[in-house]
């Protein structure tokens, strides 16, 4: 698998842990096509799984091989944790148990902060400080939490959760109501939680529709459907794929995943945001520490909290719900794990 190319960059290290799991099945080619750190990026890929999964990683791997990418200098599969967080750069956490219809993504809560407390340790200990880290397994700003906590000489600022599937969602939802492309909406924000409490919120969005570029609020004409139908369909989207696959969504996590990645990396437009999961500074009254979605600007590879949006009653209210299902999580969560 080693590179022939001489004009790529020197490989860094990325960990996808839950390798073997339907996630990373979409995940591995697009990371190992140059889509997300470019394409002249080489990569030495940690895959992590648990011990009875190493057959199926495998494969997996024998699967890289076959598509023959040249940026990919080697791939090393393994069920040790020293071994898959070892100088890594960029750690994808997607390793978790997923939901089953008719839980909420807390349910999870307990068995999946435990794999978290345990990589998080780990993380401190062998990967690179810079590591940039995302956490992907539900319920994900809990367990982001829980690993930064265990994770004290990693810079708080390196980690983030996934919102960008809920942002991917928002967007897509206001592109067909318009019957136009989503890459014509802009700067949608997912608030707060991965979960049915989170904030889709489109008040600063715009859209070009016949050219023009006008707020989603004009371009839509009936604030009812924005306020009620257009939430929830937004915060219950995870479910209503796990009801008709009968397994939650993969192709399109992973490819959020993509997106997430790919901006923290190449940074966004000037006046433009996506929405992250990161630990809170306090913006917008949200509790320092928390692992809150807000909208973020990236530029070289520094993520901040975009500021000074204007939250009406309404909107301050719908914060106020999400960040309080948070605060509970993370009582929960660091119950779960100092018991241990
Ligand atoms: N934040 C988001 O937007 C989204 C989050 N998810 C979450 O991502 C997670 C993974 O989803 P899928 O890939 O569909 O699940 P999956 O069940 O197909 O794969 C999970 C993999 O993680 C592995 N795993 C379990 N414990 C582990 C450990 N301690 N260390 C390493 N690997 C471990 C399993 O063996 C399995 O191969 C789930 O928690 C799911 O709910 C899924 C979609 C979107
Ligand atoms: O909904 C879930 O629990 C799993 C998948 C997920 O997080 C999502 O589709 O948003």
């Amino acid at each position: 698998m080693a590179s022939s190319n001489k004009d790529v960059k020197d490989p860094i290290r990325v960990v996808i842990t839950g390798a073997a799991g339907q996630i990373a099945y979409s995940l591995v080619y697009q990371i190992c096509s140059g889509e997300v750190f470019g394409k002249d990026q080489s990569i030495i890929l940690h895959l992590l799984d648990i011990t009875p999964m190493m057959g199926v990683l495998q494969g997996l791997i024998m699967e890289v091989e076959d598509i023959s990418l040249p940026i990919v200098k080697n791939v090393i599969p393994t069920d040790n944790e020293e071994t898959a967080f070892k100088d890594v750069d960029v750690a994808l956490f997607v390793g978790a148990m997923p939901r089953k219809e008719g839980m909420e993504r807390k349910d999870l809560l307990s068995a999946n902060v435990k794999i978290f407390k345990s990589q998080g340790i780990a993380l401190d200990k062998f990967a690179k400080k810079s590591v940039k880290v995302l956490v992907v397994g539900n319920p994900a700003n809990t367990n982001c939490y829980i690993l930064a906590h265990y994770a004290p000489s990693i810079p708080r600022e390196n980690f983030t959760c996934l919102t960008r599937l809920d942002h991917n969602r928002a967007k897509g939802q206001i592109a067909s109501r318009l019957k136009i492309s989503p890459d014509l909406v802009k700067n949608v924000i997912i608030w707060g939680n991965h979960s049915s409490t989170q904030f889709p919120d489109v008040r600063f969005s715009t859209v070009v529709v016949n050219g023009k570029e006008t707020s989603v609020y004009e371009a839509i004409q009936n604030d009812n459907w924005l306020k009620n139908e257009f939430v929830s369909i937004v915060q219950k989207r995870g479910a209503a794929v796990i009801a008709a696959r009968k397994l939650s969504s993969a192709m399109s996590a992973a490819k959020a995943i993509c997106d997430h990645m790919r901006d923290w990396w190449q940074g966004t437009k000037d006046n433009e945001w996506v929405s992250m999961g990161v630990i809170s500074d306090g913006s917008y009254g949200i509790e320092k520490g928390l692992v809150f979605s807000y909208p973020i600007h990236i530029k070289n590879g520094k993520l901040s909290i975009v500021q000074d949006l204007k939250l009406d009653d309404w909107s301050r209210e719908m914060i106020d719900k999400t960040q309080k299902e948070l605060i509970e999580e993370k009582n929960d969560a660091l119950t779960a794990t100092s018991s241990q």
